[in-house]
This record gives C-alpha cells, structure tokens and sequence, in this order.
C-alpha cells in the first residue's frame, strides 16, 4: 500500500513497533505531522484488514491504538513506490484477561499475549511478509506460538500456524479466543490462576474482551425492543475451513452474521425454563447463560435471586437484546455485581 509520502523517513526499520505515541523513529519524534502521517498509515491499513476478513468496522486503527496498550508491529518494503517505501502489513499484538478452560475443562484466569489483528496486504500475502512479521514479534515478545491466545483467527491465520509452527490442535473454549495444545504449559507465561469451583459470586471474571465483537454491536445497534420472526440461536462454530468460522472455540463463537434475537418471552429453541424458579424471577436458560426478563429482574432483590434456584456460581450472562437497555443493565447491577457476570464485550460498554 503506497502513501503520498515517504514512509523510509517516518519508518526508518523494516519494521517498525508503535504504540500509543504513534512514533516509530527517534527523528520524527514530537512532529505532529510524522504522527498524523503515521496515523494515516495505520487506518488505511486497518480499513484493508477489516475489508478483508468481512469485519464490519476496522478493529484496528490510530486512535484506537493510542487509547489501548497494544502494540502494533508495521512491515514496510523501503524500495517500492520509487524508493518512498510502501506498507506491506502488520500484526498486532496486546495482553488481555481472559477466563479460559484447560484441558480438563477447569476454568483459569489467564493474562496471555494475544494477536488481535494481523493483515498483509492482498497483492503481497503468501510471500513470507507475514511469517516474517511473526517471527520479529515473537522474538521481541520473547513468547513462542503456543503460548498466545488468538482472536478468532481466520482460516487463512489458522493455515498460517499449522503450516509455519505446527499449531493445530486447539483446547476447546466457550468465548472466541483460540488457544493451542501446550497453552497451559507455560504457566508463568501465561499468568495461570485456577478459579475455585466454589467462589463468591462478585469474583467471576467475564470471559473476554473482544473487539471485534465490540466493532460489530457499534455498528448494528437497534431499537428496543427486538422483535425478530424468524429468530433462531446462533450457530455453534463450524468447520476450520468456513470463512464465517473465526472460533475453535466451542459453544457460543458468533458467527460473521449478527445472531437475530429472539422477542422476549415465549418459547424458543435451546431454551428451557426452570420450573424451580420462584415467581419473581423468571429465568431462562440458554446455552449463553440465564437470560433474566428485564421487567421482571427489576423487582427482584439479589436475595430472590439466591433463592430462585440459580446456581450462583454459574454465570449470568446479559444478551444482546438486555445489553441494548441500559436502563435495565443498571437495575441488574443493582441486583447483582458486575463482576459476577458473564459479560460479552459490548455489553461491557454498556456496564462501565
Ligand atoms: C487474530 C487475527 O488477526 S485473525 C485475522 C488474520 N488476518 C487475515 O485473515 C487477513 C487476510 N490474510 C492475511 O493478511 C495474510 O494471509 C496473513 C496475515 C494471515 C498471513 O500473511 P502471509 O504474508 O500471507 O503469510 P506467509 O506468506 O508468511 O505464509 C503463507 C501461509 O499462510 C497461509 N495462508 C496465507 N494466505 C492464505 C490463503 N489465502 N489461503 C489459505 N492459507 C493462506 C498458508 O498456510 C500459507 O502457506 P502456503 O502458501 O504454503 O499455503
């Protein structure tokens, strides 16, 4: 991707690692226009990455990168474009937390490393830029592969890994991040923390934080309430092979297409009632989680809630037509901590 400017003077190395300053040279540093250049580097290349994995929105661009952690590892090629260098990809790397099963299926909290974003523009992919991106990241991270999580990788990321470190098999997953065999290996890597099968309720960790399930909600945002004929549960994960895949992980991996929800009450497929529920709170259980009636969640004091016969240990998990209501997110958090749910990215926003 070529640029009206000189990318060699804003990017001295072949590679270049940015973060929230936007500046990659000493030289450049404190010029407002290097940053603005820079900036325009990163959103155009951010809107390609988007385009090409059919996100709605691009998870990647400058501003979002000067209010994250992340860092951002930009590849250029100095002698294209008549010597003023044109930008070959980037990957994108950050920590986050997340509440991931091992293999015996145990919850742990975990901090790993995690590729967010990755993208090599159309015209310059399977000509080794991206391994080459790969391997200067895991060589500055000093991590290896398998021991960092993946934000629904596509299939084209996913042949990547197999082809370039033999990662194949994946540990199953209830949220979209994907991790390899030998994952729970590197427990001072990854932070590893058991969480105990009998905790208090407000220390339940959301599973994870998702951009690109954020990107999504931002742009689809709809009007209360979702009425919704044809409403069926989103899909489990297929194949590694679909494009729409972007998730081993098992149980609730959205697919591309946004899931319709369905009108609250009134029976649906996956959801069964609990008929020990007390009157006052009538909750449903889905395979997401419970799914509280807002109307009647509102009355209900967080001791109802011990009584109903909901095991407190269990998540809940606000869908997305509750997470649109903000007004009833802040009555459930009158009912109950945060921290106890199971929140989805986007509806975190709703919650902070
Ligand atoms: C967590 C995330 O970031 S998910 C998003 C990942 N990004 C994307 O899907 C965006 C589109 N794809 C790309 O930008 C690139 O293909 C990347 C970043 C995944 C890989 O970069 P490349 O420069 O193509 O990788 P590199 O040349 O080093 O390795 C090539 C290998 O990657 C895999 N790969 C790359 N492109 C494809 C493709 N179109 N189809 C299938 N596999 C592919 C293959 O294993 C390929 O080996 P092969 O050519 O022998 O089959």
């Amino acid at each position: 991707m070529d640029f009206p400017f000189d990318l060699n003077g804003l990017f001295p190395e072949r590679i270049s690692m940015l973060d929230q300053n936007l500046y990659a040279g000493r030289k450049t540093h404190g010029r407002l226009d290097a940053q603005n250049q820079t900036a325009m580097v990163i959103d155009e290349l951010g809107k390609a990455s988007a385009k090409a994995q059919q996100l709605p929105a691009p998870i990647t661009s400058a501003s979002k990168l000067q209010s994250n952690r992340h860092h951002l590892y930009l590849l250029k090629d100095g002698e294209r474009n008549g010597g003023r260098g044109v930008a070959v990809g980037y990957l994108k790397v950050g920590y986050k937390k997340l509440f991931l099963l091992d293999q015996q299926g145990a919850h742990v909290e975990t901090e790993p490393q995690c590729v967010l974003d990755f993208y090599v523009t159309e015209s310059m992919q399977r000509h080794g830029y991206g391994l080459e991106l790969f391997h200067f990241m895991l060589e500055h991270k000093k991590v290896k592969p398998e021991q960092m999580a993946y934000d629904r990788p596509s299939s084209k990321f996913l042949a990547f890994l197999e082809k370039h470190f033999g990662l194949k098999h994946s540990v199953p997953q209830v949220n979209n991040f994907v991790v390899f065999d030998g994952f729970f290996r590197y427990k001072s890597a990854v932070q590893l923390r058991k969480v105990q099968p009998k905790k208090p309720e407000g220390e339940i960790k959301p599973y994870s934080l998702m951009e690109r399930e954020a990107v999504r909600v931002e742009q689809k945002a709809r009007p209360w309430p979702f009425v919704c004929p044809t409403a069926t549960p989103p899909s489990p994960p297929v194949g590694i092979s679909s494009q729409f895949s972007r998730s081993l992980s098992v149980g609730s991996s959205p697919s591309r297409t946004p899931p319709c929800p369905a009108p609250i009450p009134g029976p649906r497929r996956g959801i069964t009632t609990r008929p020990q529920l007390s009157d006052s709170c009538r909750a449903k259980r889905t395979r997401y989680g419970f799914l509280l009636s807002p109307a009647r969640a509102s009355h209900l004091p967080l001791h109802d809630k011990k009584q109903s016969g909901l095991p407190l240990q269990t998540p809940l998990q606000l869908n997305s037509y509750h997470s649109r209501r903000t007004d009833y997110c802040h009555r459930l958090l009158k009912l109950t901590k945060p921290a106890s749910l199971a929140v989805r990215y986007e509806h975190r926003q709703v919650l902070s």
